[in-house]
Order: structure tokens, then sequence, then C-alpha cells
């Protein structure tokens, strides 16, 4: 689908078709519809994320909210969105050793008691050790650090989740 097909699609089935760029968070595609007809599908993605900038910090929070826990309870009991089963599957979340595992899960309980939010990283662009890395070293960040850091991995994951669904510009 090009940007002009995205364009002339009715509210439901844009929603339908996108509401999952951005986990669990339907509303913001509903939001930005109304800024159609979007020039390239680097205009509907700066609308997605002037979206998301000008949210309050804690709807920012809310968001970084919807995301399922890397490895989490979600994987295991095959309920994850088909969209972050790809990206955990890929990054090697479904192939953690037993140490692997308990160390994400024990990181993952520990960052969420100290930032009241879930850690969110873009799974595509890393592997497992990376991820494991970067988890530990950003439970030593403030909050407020977290909250942007989180939300740019939100905006990466949107990129790679719009690329998949709509041509880029220049195949048009
Ligand atoms: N917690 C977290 O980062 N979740 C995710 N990351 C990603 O790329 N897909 C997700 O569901």
């Amino acid at each position: 689908m090009d940007i002009a097909a995205v364009n002339a699609l009715p509210y439901e089935d844009f929603v339908d078709v996108l509401g999952n760029v951005v986990e669990k968070c339907p509303i913001i595609t509903a939001a930005v519809w109304s800024g159609r007809p979007f020039l390239s599908l680097a205009a509907l993605e700066a609308a997605i994320s002037e979206f998301i900038d000008a949210l309050p910090e804690s709807g920012k929070e809310g968001i970084l909210r919807c995301h399922p826990d890397l490895a989490g309870r979600d994987l295991q009991s095959g309920s994850l969105t088909r969209e972050s089963h790809e990206e955990q599957a890929g990054s090697g979340m479904g192939a953690l050793n037993s140490e692997e595992a308990s160390l994400m899960a024990r990181l993952n309980q520990e960052y969420k008691e100290r930032f009241e939010f879930p850690f969110v990283i873009c799974a595509r662009m890393h592997d497992k050790e990376n991820i494991l890395r970067q988890l530990f070293a950003r439970c030593q960040n403030e909050r407020a650090v977290e909250r942007a850091r989180g939300i740019e991995e939100v905006k990466k994951i949107c990129h790679l989740r719009l690329q998949s669904l709509v041509l880029p510009d220049n195949r048009l």
C-alpha cells in the first residue's frame, strides 16, 4: 500500500491497518487520521511523533505502559500482538537460556519498580546480548531520562512498523 492508498482509507480501515504502529495505542492512529492527506510516509510518521511529543509526561508514560515486557508473560502465554511477537522472536527473546531468562526477568522487574513503567527498546535493532546490556545500563538512569529514552524507542518501533505496512515514498 502506498501513501495515496493510506490517504484514501476510511477512518475504520485506517485504524484497522495502522492502529498498532504504536503498541496497543490505536488512539494515536485515530487522532492523526484527521491530518490526512499526508504528503508522504515521512509526513504520517511526523504527525504521529508530534502527537506523542505533545502529550503530558503522564501520557508518555501511559504509552510505555502499553508495551509488553521483553521475554515476559505475554511471550510465554502466546498473547503478544503479531507485531510484538515478530520483533521479540527476531531478537532472540523466545530463545533465552535459563540464565538469560532469569536475568531478564529480574532486571525487567527492577526497572519497573524503579520507574513505574516497563523497559522499552526497539528489539529489531538489537540482539539478546545487547538488549540485556542496555537493560542493565538503563536501570541506572533518572526517571525523566528513561521516559524520554523509552519514547525514542517507541518511535523507532513505530518507524519500522510503518515501513512494513506502507511503501516508502521513493517507490511511489
Ligand atoms: N518492552 C519492549 O521493548 N517491547 C517491545 N519492543 C519491541 O521492539 N517490540 C515490543 O513489544
